[in-house]
């Protein structure tokens, strides 16, 4: 199924995006929301109301720009590497953070205060500014744009940071590993172990803990992704639907989705499982008022489950697997689980093409690459969802999925069912 998209000429797009951009304005303007713009000050997000036309003008405007470009343009576009050249040498110079709120900066007073010639100041800056990403409001002169503000959030420039040094060198190794071990499914075949001398992202953050910080302030990142924040996890499930549940949240990290569950829903306990080294120190991070909602006990993956429990709830574990081992993983909570029993998967159920908004297919298409690279995961279809859980066993039967608008990352119910009933 072809992009529905591609089939629209340029005068259609031309007229869409000036339709849209009319009612985004009109509504915008009625909520007081101030139009989209790179000044500094600018929100970064849009009232959660004007999505669709939002997306409707992201993917018209970006059919109609990539229409008119020549191939190698297009070409180009995509494949042009050096854009993080800019970005990672303006994050690590921490440049943004020199200018003042909304006030200005010299070339000659970041050349000063980085050490770097000032020909290789206004090289990276210029760059950046054709991206956005900063301006210059008069020559030499350097002010922000929302772009280059928001890199002043720490994380933020941390997250730029994971990307140049462990994202991009292990992404240029990915089609050499399917080379190398076509069809791999293990993590030790990957993209990511070409590029740090055979270790796993596993070894690499338990044995450094420099890049460990920042395998995980990269993670925070991924609260801004539309539907990844962690607050959401309350809102993608009718929890209150458990009642009094105890809930078993397999490779739940530092519990920081069991956190948010039980700040809302005070009936339900969660048990937090992972690694031990992961889990060390974890209590800690628990408010005092939930202390005994949430708990923490080091638990792999593939060891067979020793908790029982009437749901066991498992947060973004699955794309990180390939098949073989994500039906390991299944297959180890089996010794526990009785009739009635609910499975709960959060994670993306990939949509076909042109099924959503190209803006939003995109990040969807370029995250299960990534998954390839660091660990042979991937995002699975829904039919593919359903191979898997029949691999594992066929009393794990897919009853509900659930996804929520604006996102991907919904929840697979499964329930574990011994009649082996089929799916709802
Ligand atoms: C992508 S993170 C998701 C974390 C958490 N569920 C969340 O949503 O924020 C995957 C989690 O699986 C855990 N994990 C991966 N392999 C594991 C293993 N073999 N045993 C236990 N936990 C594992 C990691 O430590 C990590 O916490």
């Amino acid at each position: 199924m072809a992009s529905p998209n591609t089939t629209a000429n340029i005068v259609e797009l031309a007229a869409q995006i000036s339709t849209a951009v009319a009612q985004l304005q009109e509504q915008l303007s009625a909520q007081g929301a101030p139009s989209p713009s790179f000044a500094e000050d600018s929100p970064e997000n849009f009232p959660p109301n004007v999505s669709h036309l939002k997306d409707t003008i992201l993917d018209a405007t970006a059919n109609l720009h990539e229409m008119l470009l020549d191939p190698l343009a297009l070409l180009f576009k995509f494949a042009s590497i050096s854009n993080l050249v800019s970005i990672d040498a303006i994050c690590r110079y921490k440049i943004p953070d020199m200018i003042p709120p909304g006030g200005q900066i010299s070339f000659e007073e970041i050349a000063e205060k980085t050490g770097l010639q000032k020909g290789v100041v206004r090289r990276f800056l210029r760059h950046a500014m054709a991206m956005h990403i900063l301006r210059e409001v008069e020559p030499e002169m350097v002010a922000h744009t929302s772009i280059s503000k928001f890199l002043t959030i720490p994380y933020i420039n941390g997250w730029v940071n994971f990307e140049s040094k462990d994202t991009w060198p292990a992404t240029t190794r990915v089609v050499d590993a399917i080379q190398k071990w076509p069809n791999s499914q293990e993590p030790n075949e990957t993209g990511f172990v070409l590029a740090n001398n055979g270790k796993t992202v596993q070894e690499v953050v338990t044995t450094d803990p420099e890049r460990a910080m920042r395998f995980g302030t990269g993670m925070q990142a991924i609260n801004h992704v539309p539907g990844y924040a962690i607050e959401k996890v309350s809102t993608v499930y009718d929890w209150t639907s458990l009642g009094d549940a105890r809930i078993v949240n397999v490779g739940g990290s530092r519990g920081q989705a069991a956190i948010e569950l039980a700040k809302n829903f005070g009936n339900i306990k969660l048990l937090v499982q992972d690694g031990a080294g992961m889990i060390q120190g974890a209590e800690s991070g628990v408010p005092e008022e939930l202390k005994g909602c949430v708990e923490f006990m080091p638990h792999t993956l593939f060891e067979p489950q020793t908790v029982e429990a009437p749901v066991y709830f498992f947060r973004m574990v699955f794309r990180g697997l390939g098949d073989k081992y994500a039906v390991e993983v299944l297959k180890a909570q089996i010794p526990v689980l009785r009739p009635g029993v609910k499975i709960l998967l959060q994670d993306v159920v990939m949509p076909e093409p042109g099924a959503i908004p190209l803006c939003r297919e995109r990040v969807a298409r370029a995250v299960d690459l990534a998954l390839e690279c660091f660990s042979n995961g991937r995002e699975r279809y829904l039919d593919e969802w359903k191979a898997l859980l029949a691999a594992a066993d066929k009393r794990f039967v897919l009853h509900k999925v659930y996804v929520p608008k604006d996102s991907l990352l919904g929840i697979l119910e499964v329930h574990w069912d011994e009649s082996g009933a089929g799916e709802v």
